[in-house]
């Protein structure tokens, strides 16, 4: 599906969906446990492999019609799994299931799409193999498919912490229900951290004690999953939220409110701040959820990436809007996404008359030198690259043709009627 863009006037009021990160982790561990019930679940392309490979594991999801999931859970030991592990596009679900599957008392075959088979497992591997587990990659290359066999008992290990920290969410997920427990030291600064917290946050709701170090993470072994009264929320998703906060800072005079907009330990609710610092006309009411946003005059700003890896892309596009300079620094771990996301945006923006400076850890987008005018743009397969574009196409000059649009359903499905019910002008084609 291609989606045509014409340039539009947003106004209305938009709801953010379920974050993405919490869901896994809240279906996973229910699997961990005997079962939970899961309250606004994100229902995507990425969280129905993790719910998949519950079942495989020997639980059950079953989702309700409002939504909500009832999980059966494998009670802390994984079985064996009847079938290879299809991960689809999703990096969350490979890593927290490749920890997941050294618990078992077997091997299980994990394999995703082209680009998740592109993605570094190799570290995590490594570090199971390092706890007495067997984990390898089928081609030697540290990526999938790979052949995980376990049971391992927990222990010490050391793990880089500047390539993902979903290896260090999945080790402290499974190293709860070890015998040993498991401690995660850092080789490496850690990138992604927020990622961790919201780990630490949703372990504790399930009532599983980890804890930071001095030199990394712990969490003790033996432990049991077990949620207060049986359920968990999922609160809403931040970086879903960048996208109609960035459109109404970019394109709504009258303004547009965001719902479901509550504190969490997300990471990626710096786009707050960082549409405010750009210039955009922003309050966010904290207690009541919401997120009131019209556009200004933005102007370039610096902006670090090291902890919101998710957001450049939503940066980039802002700094295509804005006036000066946006320089995206410490996004070298941007480039291990389902794609090269700095390159990405540099070259679909540069179809779309945007002139940036790409290096090895930053991207520049050089908002004065550049006129936004409208262009067929592809969207790699990557739902943020799509989602990003899209926003840039709502101030560009002209029709902007977003090629491949269907992959918004890895994160947030109904975005495209999101912008069609704030009044963007959009047609669908195939
Ligand atoms: O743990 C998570 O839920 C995620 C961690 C981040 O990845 P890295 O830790 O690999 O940077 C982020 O980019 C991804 O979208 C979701
Ligand atoms: C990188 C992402 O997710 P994952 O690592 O789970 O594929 C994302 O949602 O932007």
């Amino acid at each position: 599906m291609n989606v045509t863009i014409t340039p539009s006037s947003l106004r209305g009021t938009a709801r953010a969906p379920p974050s993405k990160s919490y869901t896994h982790r809240a279906i996973l561990a229910a699997g961990y446990a005997d079962g939970a019930t899961v309250r606004d679940a994100l229902w995507s392309a990425d969280t129905r492999a993790t719910a998949r490979t519950v079942g495989l594991f020997g639980g059950d999801v079953d989702r309700r019609e409002d939504g909500t999931l009832e999980i059966e859970g494998f009670d802390g030991r994984p079985g064996v799994p009847a079938d290879v592990i299809d991960c689809g596009n999703s990096g969350t679900t490979m890593r927290l299931v490749t920890a997941a599957a050294a618990l078992a008392d077997g091997t299980s075959v994990l394999t995703g799409d082209e680009s998740l088979r592109s993605r570094p497992q190799g570290p995590l591997l490594e570090a199971i193999a390092d706890l007495g587990g067997e984990a390898e990659s089928t081609r030697g290359n540290g990526q999938a498919p790979l052949v995980v066999t376990g049971p391992i008992s927990g222990g010490e290990v050391s793990i880089p912490g500047d390539v993902s920290s979903q290896y260090i969410t999945a080790l402290l997920m499974a190293g709860a229900v070890t015998e040993e427990g498991i401690e995660v030291n850092l080789e490496t600064e850690l990138k992604s951290a927020p990622y961790v917290d919201i780990t630490l946050e949703l372990l504790e709701a399930y009532g599983v004690d980890a804890e930071q170090t001095e030199q990394g993470f712990a969490v003790e072994g033996g432990q049991s999953y077990r949620p207060v009264d049986g359920e968990y929320a999922v609160p809403g998703d931040f970086s879903s939220i960048s996208y109609p906060l960035a459109a109404g800072a970019i394109a709504s005079d009258e303004g547009v409110r965001i719902e479901g907009a509550n504190p969490s330990a997300q990471g990626d609710t710096a786009i707050v701040e960082i549409v405010d610092r750009m210039g955009a006309d922003v309050d966010w009411d904290r207690n009541a959820g919401t997120i009131d946003v019209a556009a200004g005059s933005l102007e370039g700003i610096e902006v670090s990436v090291e902890d919101t890896p998710d957001l450049l892309p939503t940066i980039a596009t802002l700094g295509a809007a804005a006036d000066g300079d946006t320089h995206i620094t410490n996004a070298e771990h941007v480039r291990y996404k389902e794609t090269d996301r700095v390159s990405a945006m540099a070259e679909e923006l540069g179809k779309m008359g945007v002139e940036t400076t790409e290096e090895q850890d930053s991207l520049t987008v050089h908002g004065s030198e550049s006129t936004l005018e409208g262009a067929t743009v592809e969207g790699r397969g990557d739902h943020r690259i799509i989602m990003a574009l899209a926003l840039a196409g709502l101030v560009a000059d002209g029709e902007t043709t977003v090629q491949g649009a269907d992959h918004v359903d890895v994160s947030f499905p109904g975005f495209f009627d999101m912008l069609d019910e704030l009044g963007a002008d959009l047609e669908h084609s195939e």
